[in-house]
């Protein structure tokens, strides 16, 4: 056998930009499952290109190209959410996203998170629907709103966050975004989860709809309805909660440079965690689910 084609040099780059693109990839990822799958289907793509270049196997090889096209189909079907979410970082060249760094600025004191626990304490007795979005250096835009909100720009307080969730004000629908130590803007529009079997409202399932898009990125939910206090992160809601669970939750997030901790914690803490996919307890139940399109409120709707 010849291994001349070894020290190639457009094959020896081939391999780097491959191996680094797989890299890459794992590093990505962060649940067993689809670490499983990704291998299994890298696995398939390096089967079907072995048997391509060095077999003689004209049969084989068109099955297994036709099982590596059926398996690309599932992944794209399976991964919907997840490529959408990559193509739109490439078109808006957002690689720091991509390449996992967080933007330090962002992070949040522990002073603001007590703040925004008490104050979502608070909330939760008095039954005030609110919702908070903690950016933590996710590189939110204004384009990734339905609705960017008034700005606000204003040191994070208590009192502050209690007057913009306050009935009958014109800021207390929508969300409110706070980025590191401040309040960004009041009356975000955010897009909704697209987990449609949810029996959830529409303010749960925009806290999930921004956390599954923004891995950096958590929400505080209010239930107006049963003040439920609940955490969303990464596409997961934790609820109910106290406001010192809250506390505890946050002050976990802000110590992991990943922003991973709170999903760890909901998976070890199976009284609480609650998890749309798994469509499990529900303030909801009887509200009709209306699916996602129809259920994508715009602002005038909402005030
Ligand atoms: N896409 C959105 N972005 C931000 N806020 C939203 C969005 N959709 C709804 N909301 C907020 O949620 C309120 C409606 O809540 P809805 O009852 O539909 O949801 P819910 O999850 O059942 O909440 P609750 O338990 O408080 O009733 C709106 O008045 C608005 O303040």
């Amino acid at each position: 056998m010849n291994f001349g084609w070894l020290i190639n040099l457009p094959f020896l780059l081939d391999i780097l930009f491959a191996s680094a693109l797989g890299i890459l990839l794992f590093s990505r990822v962060n649940e067993q499952r689809t670490l499983w799958l990704l291998r299994g289907y890298l696995f398939l793509v390096s089967l079907a290109w072995f048997v391509n270049r060095f077999a003689d196997l004209p049969i084989t090889s068109k099955l297994i190209d036709a099982l590596v096209l059926v398996c690309s189909l599932s992944l794209a079907i399976l991964w919907q959410g997840e490529l959408r979410r990559l193509m739109e970082l490439l078109g808006t060249g957002r690689l720091a996203v991509l390449l996992g760094n967080p933007q330090k600025e962002f992070q949040a004191s522990a002073s603001t998170v007590s703040f925004l626990s008490e104050a979502a304490g608070k909330l939760s007795q008095n039954r005030r629907g609110a919702l908070i979005v903690l950016d933590m250096g996710s590189d939110l835009r204004p384009e990734d709103f339905l609705y960017p909100g008034v700005p606000i720009d204003a040191q994070v307080s208590t009192e502050l966050l209690l007057n913009l969730f306050a009935a009958d004000t014109p800021l207390h629908d929508g969300a409110v975004l706070i980025k590191g130590n401040r309040i960004i803007s009041a009356g975000v529009i955010l897009p909704l989860s697209r987990q449609t079997i949810s029996r959830y409202g529409t303010r749960h399932l925009a806290a999930l709809g921004i956390t599954e898009r923004f891995d950096r990125c958590i929400c505080v939910v209010v239930s107006e309805e049963s003040g439920t206090l609940s955490l969303a992160n990464q596409g997961r809601l934790e609820r109910p909660i106290t406001s010192s669970r809250l506390l505890d939750l946050l002050k976990e997030f802000l110590s992991s440079p990943t922003g991973k901790v709170v999903a760890k914690v909901s998976s070890s803490n199976s009284g609480l965690n609650d998890s749309v996919s798994n469509n499990l307890v529900d303030d909801k139940a009887s509200k009709p689910n209306t699916g996602l399109s129809s259920s994508i409120p715009n602002k005038d709707s909402l005030q």
